[in-house]
């Protein structure tokens, strides 16, 4: 993001008469994330981006709202949305969510050996499987699958939240679904099995530490480097460390064609499948059995322990 992009808002400064902003949580391609309260002291997200006609908050908007509507259990609540102006002046589209805890791979980054352990790596592989399904079944597909995008709860640590829809997109223009044709239901360059191809290697990294292509930052050198864990050598280098149902998760999304809806009952099976020389699959956080010290945000080094959380 470039700094003309940011929105500024220093401590304090208050948006739309309600919110109070504590401190900057992050920056995101698209526009800074603050920690806000409202006037009882209870925290809160702020999100914010300044105004063009083609903002990616909107589409964040729709999907947590739509998220809201149908009770879905990955999705944080949106309590507002609007417009503000920012201290320069600047139009500014702003959206206040409920504060999660820290991301999934600030908590991995906090461990020791920068991984979680197997029971731990399958369970987030359950949620984010069953995330990724509830996004589908709205109609949206993520685009930016990572553990940076999720989130555990501020308070229900065990509790997990898809966090970052930027870059969101919908299946359908809104009023075209009636006439679309075949390819406009899955989506032309990427179709869904992509989103969780993308989960696939967030798994192995948390699972195992790192990816083998971790230094290349070439597109198409990672992209070559993929296609080689394909086959033998390679496979095993990718797969080093992880349970064997990975290599079968992989083989499944790499059968599935273009216009295949996933079967995510198949790839959760895998899952409980590999947890079976664990003695059987039992949901297990690592940062909560070892007391991972992560509070709100990024990963900062609090524990938040109160009922809901309010300013300190
Ligand atoms: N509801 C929330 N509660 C707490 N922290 C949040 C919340 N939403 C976002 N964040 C944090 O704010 C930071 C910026 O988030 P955002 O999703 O905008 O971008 P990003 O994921 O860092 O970047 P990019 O979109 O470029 O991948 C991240 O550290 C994220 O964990």
């Amino acid at each position: 993001m470039t700094a003309t992009n940011l929105v500024k808002f220093p401590v304090h400064h208050r948006v739309n008469n309600k919110w109070t902003v504590l401190r900057m949580l992050g920056c995101g391609s698209f526009g800074v994330v603050y920690k806000v309260c409202d006037d009882e002291g209870y925290l809160y997200a702020l999100k914010t981006e300044k105004y063009t006609p083609k903002n990616a908050l909107k589409v964040e908007v729709k999907v947590l709202q739509t998220g809201e509507k149908q009770k879905l259990k990955y999705f944080l609540k949106l309590l507002d949305c609007g417009t503000c102006k920012s201290p320069e002046g600047d139009q500014v589209l702003y959206i206040v969510m409920d504060l999660a805890g820290s991301s999934v791979d600030a908590l991995r980054r906090l461990r020791p050996d920068r991984r979680f352990t197997l029971p731990c790596a399958l369970t987030l592989g359950i949620h984010f499987v069953d995330a990724i399904e509830e996004l589908h079944n709205m109609g949206y597909q993520h685009r930016d699958i990572k553990a940076a995008n999720f989130a555990i709860g501020a308070v229900e640590r065990q509790q997990i939240y898809i966090i970052d829809f930027g870059l969101c997109r919908s299946f359908f223009d809104e009023g075209t679904v009636r006439y679309a044709p075949l390819a406009c239901h899955i989506l032309r360059e990427t179709c869904r099995k992509d989103d969780l191809e993308s989960w696939l290697y967030s798994q192995i990294e948390y699972t195992r530490a790192s990816l083998p292509w971790r230094d290349l930052n070439n597109i198409i050198d990672v992209g070559l480097y993929k296609e080689r864990c394909r086959h033998d050598i390679g496979l095993g280098e990718l797969m080093g460390g992880c349970p064997r149902e990975y290599i079968n998760i992989l083989r499944y999304l790499d059968s599935l064609t273009f216009y295949e809806k996933p079967d995510y009952e198949k790839c959760r099976r895998h899952l409980k499948a590999a947890a079976m020389v664990l003695g059987g699959y039992k949901p297990t956080y690592d940062w909560i059995d070892e007391n991972l010290r992560a509070g709100n945000g990024n990963a900062e080094l609090t524990v938040d322990t109160s009922a809901a959380p309010k300013v300190a």
